[in-house]
């Protein structure tokens, strides 16, 4: 890898589903790339392709997807040609995932310290003794104040935000080049969302570690990500600079997204509202927004419009923008 290569570079992906006699595109050629010790955010309205993207590099996606693209490098190595088995084992060490339901995540029938005692003996040659003494402090260091009885419970046993905890002390114990991190404060009250999402900051750069970051929150998208990259209808329509993506958003549809929740935030008398669906029927040419937007020329039924550069490493999807 030279030293300028991305951790993560993504060319034009496209995944779709096998939906009766039809097929579901559901990410229709995605092109990103994560450098070291970066974090990237992926936002956009619900069914916007966001968690298809994460789990379509993670090869997590059940049989009826259909998961192509033009290259997935890691470290400069090309991924697609990975076995099965070879990739599994990346997957559990250099790629870790939060997500929404860390239930998910851990297996049922076994304790917390077993997870634990796995994750750090994948990564070191710890013994059977010292295994606990790290598990403890990994546990301590992610605000757990009772690691010892934590070790011996059940996932079931722990709270939701609890359970996030553990399992970032897991990744902290493989320490992952690259986190995909999937609404992982979802579905925990305020104060425990903003202890993990402190977590994940303060964890990602001891680790130096890259982070996927998918949110449809702007506020915690500011807050945690260097650079976002807003999904509309299976498409990146706007990528760039955190500040500049969601202060000066270029791409109409960046910019309803942010008027939706400045207005929540405010509790205007009026709120702005985006009209229709994003999961709709994405029309067979020009732009999938066109139906929705503000803007929209005659041009934008029929051409579908390329990433153009609008800025300083800025990026967006739309005929306003063209040369
Ligand atoms: N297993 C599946 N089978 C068929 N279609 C699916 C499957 N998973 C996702 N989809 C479809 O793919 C599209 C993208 O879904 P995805 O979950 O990636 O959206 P999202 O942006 O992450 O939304 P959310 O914020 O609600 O999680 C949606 O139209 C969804 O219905």
């Amino acid at each position: 890898m030279s030293a300028s290569s991305p951790l993560l570079e993504v060319m034009n992906l496209r995944t779709s589903f096998a939906v009766g006699d039809r097929r579901v595109k559901a990410v229709r050629g995605v092109s990103f790339a994560i450098a070291d010790e970066e974090v990237l955010g992926l936002i956009g309205e619900s069914g916007s392709g966001k968690t298809v993207t994460g789990m379509s590099l993670l090869r997590l996606l059940p049989e009826h997807a259909a998961v192509e693209a033009d290259a997935i490098r890691f470290r400069g190595k090309e991924l697609s040609g990975l076995g099965d088995d070879d990739f599994r084992a990346l997957r559990g060490v250099q790629l870790a995932m939060i997500f929404q339901d860390p239930v998910g995540s851990f297996n049922p029938a076994k304790t917390i310290g077993w997870h634990l005692q796995h994750a750090i003996e994948r990564r070191s040659e710890a013994d059977a003794k010292s295994w606990r003494s790290e598990a403890e402090s990994l546990l301590l260091d992610v605000g757990i104040r009772a690691p010892e009885r934590v070790l011996s419970s059940y996932p079931h046993q722990l709270s939701g935000g609890m359970l996030q905890r553990a399992l970032i002390a897991m990744i902290i114990a493989l320490r992952p080049a690259l986190i995909i991190a999937d609404e992982p404060t979802t579905n925990l009250d305020n104060l425990v969302e903003r202890q993990i999402l402190d977590l994940i900051r303060l964890h990602q750069r001891r680790l130096k570690a890259s982070v996927l970051f998918v949110t449809h929150d702007l506020a915690i998208a500011e807050d945690i990500c260097d650079r976002i990259a807003v999904m509309y209808a299976g498409e990146i329509v706007e990528i760039g600079p955190a500040e500049d993506v969601l202060r000066r958003p270029k791409h109409p549809y960046a910019a309803c997204l942010l008027q939706t929740s400045l207005s929540l935030e405010q509790r205007d008398e009026f709120l702005f509202e985006l009209a229709g669906e994003p999961g709709g029927r994405i029309p067979e040419e020009g732009c999938a927004f066109a139906g929705r937007c503000p803007k929209t020329m005659p041009q934008c039924r029929t051409i579908h419009p390329e990433m153009r550069a609008v800025g300083p490493g800025h990026q967006a999807r739309c005929l306003l923008h063209g040369d």
